[in-house]
């Protein structure tokens, strides 16, 4: 199983839609997937499940209660998906943390027991450099940084940069940077094009493909998803076909 963390501490940079959307089209290229949410925000499990209050258990329960993995994990709508599901009652698993031994590990140890099940795991990574972000990358084979086409977020991402490359020099990080996203670009805006071309003439490891911001994006919580299924949205729909494409072949797995 290939573990992809979804990461940048930046909030709202298009962490989830992204995680979504590179899940779902994971499953849909014939890949056996699981998207794992971390953020206490649950907005990824928000995306698929028909009433969050009735999830039985969450990624916290999995770490710190004993339950099995297998017992809560969810068929998706999607065929080939699955999730393993975050609630609001996730937000303790940050202090939780604090106190366990070898708590980089706890994560990867839980993901370890489901690796046979699944070709990939995508991890939507909650916006911050907490210790529930570091067990995630310390559980990851690959990082993939959303970044919105602003100048405040391109001027944070050095610092979630040197974050993780701080944790690969200890070895708790292991996983390089696959990638870089450009989201929510606007191309009729100047900082929109001034962002875009700064970061494709850095060393940076941009995917090619950019997500077009569109409003009809800007409540996609609980919505419907984009890859494949999103035909009033055809640009955006092929602009996240064309990174999870992108995606496949940086990885060089040959489809399901
Ligand atoms: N391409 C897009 N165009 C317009 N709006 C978008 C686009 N992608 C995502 N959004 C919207 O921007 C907001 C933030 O997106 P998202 O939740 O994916 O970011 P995030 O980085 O996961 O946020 P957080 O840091 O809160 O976890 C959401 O309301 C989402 O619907």
């Amino acid at each position: 199983m290939r573990t992809i963390g979804i990461a940048n501490h930046k909030g709202g940079v298009g962490k989830t839609t992204t995680a979504v959307n590179l899940a779902a089209g994971l499953a849909r290229a014939g890949f056996r997937t699981l998207l794992v949410d971390v953020d206490a925000q649950a907005h990824a499990t928000f995306w698929f499940a028909e009433d969050p209050a009735d999830i039985d258990f969450d990624l916290q329960d999995v770490i710190s209660n004993g339950v099995p993995i297998e017992k809560a994990i969810l068929n998706t709508r999607i065929q080939g998906l699955d999730l393993l599901p975050a609630t609001l009652a996730l937000a303790p698993l940050e202090t939780e943390l604090v106190s366990m031994t070898r708590r980089e590990d706890r994560i990867a140890r839980a993901l370890a027991d489901v690796e046979t099940s699944y070709d990939f795991a995508v991890l939507d990574l909650p916006p911050s450099l907490s210790l529930v972000t570091l067990a995630a990358l310390a559980a990851a084979t690959d990082v993939i940084a959303p970044v919105s086409a602003t100048k405040l977020a391109v001027g944070g991402l050095g610092a979630f940069l040197s974050w993780t490359d701080d944790f690969r020099g200890e070895g708790v990080i292991t996983a390089p940077l696959l990638g870089i996203l450009v989201t929510m670009v606007d191309s009729r805006t100047r900082v929109s094009r001034e962002v875009l071309d700064a970061l494709r003439d850095s060393d940076l490891p941009l995917f090619e493909a950019a997500i077009p911001r569109r409003v009809a994006a800007e409540d996609q919580v609980g919505g419907r998803l984009v890859v494949g299924d999103d035909e009033a949205n055809p640009d955006l729909a092929a602009a996240y076909q064309a990174f999870v494409n992108e995606v496949i072949a940086r990885m060089g797995v040959t489809r399901g």
